[in-house]
């Protein structure tokens, strides 16, 4: 049953509430179809848990922004909370150990707080080896998944534990791998049955793979963190791991909400955040440019009017490059790498555009919906950077653009996601050009649905640009 002046919704059934009227491989179309019917605020059931779900920027704005810290808890008792013994900073409740750490997180990877390398020489290091690996495909075409992907890991890994692998690394693959079953299991049915029938939490079940999973890469970090405890110069941080042991010892161990285990899982949501997420957004480009050639043509004008002979981008320059930035900006909403956010709960009993939402209440921020808002946008279904362009043709971001989300749980890895994208695409653009191979049919742009979302596997043909050239 509803609470009192709750949002209306669906009338749930027992048991499952409104899961079996949604589509699992993707409730996107489902969700519209509720909103249309109930409005931006509705309500569903998932099993016996009501959730709330925002639909727009309007709703999404009121409660993120507005209300923020009424809205800035995260559901708790789910499988995820399971996994990540509670301990995560993702999935972690508002309160002071969450708050300790995303400070932390955020504090340590602004571009100088990791010692002697910047974020942006690792970005550059790492984007070296693509060019390497493109380079020995020029001429031909290959499918870029598995390098991109490798890439995107190696620069968190860079960042967390000073560590790249090397492309054939079967450490890596087993990184990737991981995550990637983890991410579609902790988004698909089993999920669903695992929240929804406690009793079935013990059996041998498709979920328990998760678990495995995260035993695996949770040893696997223990041993790196360990490593460093034993390599460390006090007060030389190299990378995220020696900047938590420092700040622990600073602290000393009275009162402190900083921990060797809660280091580890910080290391593994952080590993896990920055890696499909920003390769699944650098893939998305590459397809988008590849079939917009005349868009990618432009984009090297660009950045060789801006770059001349430098063969280094800095981030810097993207204050120069205002049409680069719309389309990776463009290139990004289209994405829409997780299309329904990361799940919030309220933190305390609040109101929501006149409705009441009790406490501890799961909400569902739709940001596809914000991304794609016909009224937000002018061509809201094409590619078209001009999104991001003012009459100038000077780069502005619109309020609607929330693929980082918003409020006190926006995307910790902003920054580097941001940098990530400008460097690697920049370089990529200015030594190669990407194109739709002749023989490949039809592109298909719709992204595979998912927690985290990405293309359809696609082959791209790769050319060698001359040193400035076209
Ligand atoms: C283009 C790439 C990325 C996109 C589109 C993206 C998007 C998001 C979104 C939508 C959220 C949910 C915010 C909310 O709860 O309202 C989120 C949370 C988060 N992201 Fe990202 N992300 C990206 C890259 C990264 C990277 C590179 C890192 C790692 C350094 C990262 C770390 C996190 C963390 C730790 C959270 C949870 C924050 C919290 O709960 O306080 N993300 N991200």
């Amino acid at each position: 049953q509803r609470p009192r002046n709750f949002p209306p919704g669906p009338p749930p059934v027992p048991i499952f509430g409104n899961v079996l009227q949604l589509s699992m491989k993707n409730p996107m179309a489902g969700l519209d179809k509720l909103s249309a019917e109930y409005g931006e605020v509705y309500s569903l059931f998932l099993g016996w848990r009501p959730a709330v779900v925002l639909h727009g920027l309007q709703a999404v704005r009121e409660a993120l922004v507005t209300k923020s810290v009424d809205f800035a808890g995260r559901p708790q008792g789910m499988m995820i909370n399971h996994v990540t013994e509670d301990k995560g900073l993702i999935m972690g409740n508002y309160g002071a150990v969450w708050r300790e750490h995303r400070r932390f997180a955020l504090t340590t990877m602004k571009n100088f707080g990791l010692g002697k390398r910047s974020m942006e020489e690792r970005i550059l290091e790492e984007t070296d080896h693509v060019c390497t690996r493109l380079g020995e495909n020029a001429g031909k075409s290959l499918d870029p998944v598995t390098l991109v992907h490798s890439a995107a890991s190696n620069i968190i890994c860079s960042v967390l534990f000073g560590h790249r692998y090397d492309y054939q690394d079967p450490v890596l693959s087993f990184i990737i791998n991981s995550f990637k079953e983890n991410a579609q299991i902790a988004n698909g049915p089993w999920a669903a049955v695992y929240d929804t029938f406690p009793l079935l939490r013990r059996l041998p079940l498709p979920f328990q793979r998760v678990f495995d999973n995260y035993r695996a890469l949770k040893k696997h970090t223990v041993e790196i963190v360990e490593q460093h405890k034993h390599t460390r110069a006090r007060g030389e941080p190299r990378d995220v791991v020696d900047c938590y042991l420092d700040e622990m010892d600073k602290r000393g161990p009275e009162g402190c909400v900083l921990e060797e285990e809660r280091l580890v899982m910080l290391l593994l949501d952080l590993h896990f955040a920055g890696t499909d997420t920003s390769s699944n957004s650098i893939l998305t480009a590459l397809l988008y440019l590849a079939t917009h050639t005349h868009i990618q043509a432009q984009c090297q004008t660009e950045i060789d009017g801006v770059l001349g002979g430098r063969g280094r981008v800095s981030f810097e320059d993207r204050h120069r490059m205002p049409y680069v930035m719309a389309t990776i900006h463009e290139t990004q909403r289209l994405a829409n790498i997780a299309p329904l956010g990361v799940f919030h709960a309220t933190i305390r009993p609040t109101k929501l555009m006149g409705y009441d939402i009790p406490e501890g209440t799961l909400v569902i921020t739709n940001l596809t919906s914000v991304l794609f808002e016909s009224s937000q946008w002018e061509r809201a279904n094409d590619f078209n950077p001009a999104h991001f362009l003012n009459d100038d043709g000077q780069f502005v971001k619109p309020e609607a653009f929330l693929v980082f989300s918003a409020g006190p749980r926006v995307c910790l890895g902003e920054l580097l996601a941001r940098m990530e994208l400008f460097l690697i695409l920049v370089t990529l653009l200015q030594r190669f050009r990407f194109l739709w191979p002749e023989d490949a049919g039809n592109p298909d742009l719709s992204p595979v649905f998912g927690g985290i979302q990405s293309p359809k596997p696609y082959r791209v043909s790769v050319r060698l640009r001359g040193n400035q050239g076209a």
